[in-house]
């Protein structure tokens, strides 16, 4: 799978929000999208899953530019996983699960036994096959994102485009995501992600993408673009980073963000 963007521009009506960005995904890659609130994250993912219109420019997943492709189409090569929400109606998980399929039936066509095997498989992935049973509104935020993963497993799509996967999670479940999205890159998904905190790029990202407000981006490794003077600019902060090493030795980058007098 590969996923390329070129020279894309995308905005609102004559509001332009991201102009000329051109990058590519593979399978494994995670990239991260770091950048301020009103930068234009989520405006780029809503282009990519073919919500908003491009402007100019070119997406193509597998060489095939998006606007060809039919929504359920799109949907059966992109999974799509939100901020973790609160349910209004009492779905088990399990059910919860098997909407991620419906890009594979047809109208009026209720999922089958291959359909709730395929959903019970990706709760086991992810290490939450306990929670099949139980409603979704009654779980704890840090297990819905987790079934939101696994719904977007569930589609069997190529790429997973992640809004915020670790918004709302206590210290421990961002990491247990974080570390859920490393193993899913390492089955061979490619992955975009956006993330509030640039830690989450050294942690776990192949490639950054720190998008600014004036329609201004930077794109690199890690290393390359989470530096002090970077993070300076995008959101006008001081910020350390500092360097420890993890339980095998290797060499860990930390974002120690400074108060300031
Ligand atoms: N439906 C819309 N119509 C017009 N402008 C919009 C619309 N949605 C968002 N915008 C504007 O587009 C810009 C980028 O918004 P976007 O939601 O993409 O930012 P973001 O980087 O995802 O922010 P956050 O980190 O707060 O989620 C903002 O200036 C916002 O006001």
């Amino acid at each position: 799978m590969i996923l390329n963007l070129d020279r894309v521009s995308c905005g609102y009506g004559s509001k332009v929000i991201v102009e000329g960005l051109s990058l590519n995904v593979k399978a494994g890659d995670i990239l991260c999208i770091l950048g301020p609130n009103g930068a234009g994250k989520t405006t780029l993912f809503k282009t990519i899953l073919g919500f908003l219109k491009l402007k100019s420019g070119e997406i193509s997943i597998d060489h095939q530019d998006i606007r060809t492709l039919s929504r359920k189409k799109l949907a059966q090569m992109i999974g799509y996983v939100p901020q973790s929400h609160t349910a209004t109606f009492p779905f088990t998980v399990k059910d919860v699960v098997i909407m991620g399929r419906t890009a594979y039936l047809g109208t009026l066509v209720s999922p089958g036994k291959e359909d709730a095997r395929i959903a019970e498989r990706n709760l086991e992935l992810l290490g939450i096959g306990y929670l099949k049973d139980q409603i979704y509104s009654e779980i704890s935020g840090g297990e819905r994102q987790m079934v939101l993963i696994a719904r977007a497993l569930t589609q069997d799509p190529e790429l997973l485009i992640m809004d915020e996967p670790t918004s709302n999670l206590d210290f421990g479940n961002q990491v247990r995501v974080l570390r859920q999205i490393v193993n899913l890159s390492k089955r061979g998904l490619g992955i975009i992600m956006t993330s509030h905190f640039p830690d989450h790029a050294f942690l776990c990202s192949t490639k950054v993408v720190l998008m600014q407000k004036n329609r201004m981006f930077k794109i690199g490794t890690a290393d390359q673009i989470v530096t002090e003077e970077n993070l300076k600019e995008a959101y006008g902060i001081s910020v350390k980073i500092i360097s420890t090493t993890d339980e095998s030795g290797q060499n860990v980058k930390s974002c120690v963000p400074l108060l300031g007098s």
